[in-house]
């Protein structure tokens, strides 16, 4: 069925979903807080800045006037930075953020509060049902019809279903799942772990330690999803394990670009100018170095990842850091 879908943010993955959307006969509305892009994307129908060369179907709408973008939506998608979700869901009236289906495309957790996009969105709008769109999803590969599966987790099973319903199609696959602290924190954290893969193969190390980053990177991730109450079992998912191998591993990841970057000797700056899309990975490494601590969970790839990109610490030295601390026993 036809579903009047409003999309906040549209960024390379706003794009690219809402051209999935509305190629599946969905009613698309994409705001932008820039009026001249909505311009721009109104009449030449290509997103230049996030998504060049990529067509985008006639009849998706695209408006910078928040309020009156959601005035018929029955579902929300968030498809913003991280850290900018709360000030955008602050410019809504309240009738308008009120008994939706709110979705989150978004992978981060913010700065300060350490707040998941679910936190957020509780904080800020009234009884919405919150779903976590998630998986390993390069925008890039959407667009270009290559087959992807992705999970969208919700605790109300009839909105997950829907939910479902109106993603699927024969190249995006779709699958429910009803831990949504998990899936969250799966995707937000294997931001931190690609960043640090790209450190890796900057600096020039091979695949055994990217390898080992990818595999302790998802225990330490499980560690603090147990502390937090997640079902272990969605992390070896498609929001787990899945997104951070597609993230560690893809030359299209914004993250790990910022980190081979960053192993090149760019300072995080730089590298994220030089990327020019969000790279999440840096903003949550500040918030789970936070977490980990408040909730006494170790979590050493984390640590090295803060001490680098807080402290500029020497990149082998703190890997040799790593390879030194105290032997253990293969556990969670
Ligand atoms: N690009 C991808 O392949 C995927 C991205 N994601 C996630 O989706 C989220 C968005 O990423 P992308 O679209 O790729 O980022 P992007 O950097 O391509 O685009 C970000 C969008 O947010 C807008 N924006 C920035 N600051 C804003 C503000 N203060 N208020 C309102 N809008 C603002 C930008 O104008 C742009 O439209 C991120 O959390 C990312 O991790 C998830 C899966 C795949
Ligand atoms: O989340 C993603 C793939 O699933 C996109 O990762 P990047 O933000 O690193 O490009």
């Amino acid at each position: 069925m036809k579903k009047r879908i409003t999309l906040l943010g549209g960024g390379s993955w706003g794009t690219a979903l809402a051209k999935l959307l509305s190629e599946n006969g969905h009613m698309v509305t994409v705001w932008l807080r820039d009026e001249e892009q909505c311009r721009e994307l109104t009449t030449e129908r290509e997103n230049k800045k996030y998504l060049p060369g990529v067509i985008i179907p006639d009849n998706i709408v695209f408006t910078s006037q928040i309020n009156e973008s959601l005035k018929d939506a029955e579902y929300i998608l968030i498809v913003t930075p991280t850290q900018k979700i709360r000030s955008v869901l602050k410019q809504i009236n309240s009738e308008y953020k009120k008994n939706k289906i709110i979705i989150n495309a978004s992978k981060g957790i913010e700065m300060g509060t350490m707040c998941l996009v679910s936190d957020i969105v509780r904080e800020e709008t009234e009884d919405c049902i919150f779903a976590d769109l998630t998986g390993p999803s390069i925008a890039k590969e959407v667009v270009a019809k290559m087959p992807t599966a992705i999970t969208v987790a919700c605790e109300d099973k009839k909105a997950a279903s829907e939910i479902q319903d109106m993603f699927m199609s024969s190249y995006f696959r779709v699958y429910t799942n009803d831990d949504v602290v998990g899936a969250e924190l799966g995707g937000a954290l294997k931001n931190i772990i690609a960043l640090g893969a790209g450190i890796s193969d900057g600096i020039g190390y091979g695949d055994n330690a990217k390898a080992a980053l990818m595999n302790r990177g998802i225990v330490e991730i499980a560690r603090l999803g147990i502390a937090m109450g997640a079902d272990v079992e969605t992390f070896f998912g498609l929001s787990g394990i899945g997104d951070l191998m597609v993230t560690c591993m893809s030359k299209f990841s914004r993250n790990w670009n910022a980190g081979y970057l960053i192993g090149q000797g760019y300072s995080k700056e730089e590298a994220a100018k030089k990327v020019g899309m969000v790279v999440e990975g840096i903003s949550t490494t500040y918030a789970a170095y936070e977490l980990s601590k408040k909730l006494n969970v170790e979590m050493p790839i984390v640590n090295a990842m803060y001490d680098l990109l807080q402290n500029n610490a020497d990149v082998k030295e703190t890997v040799n850091k790593l390879m030194l601390r105290d032997k253990k026993e293969e556990k969670l």
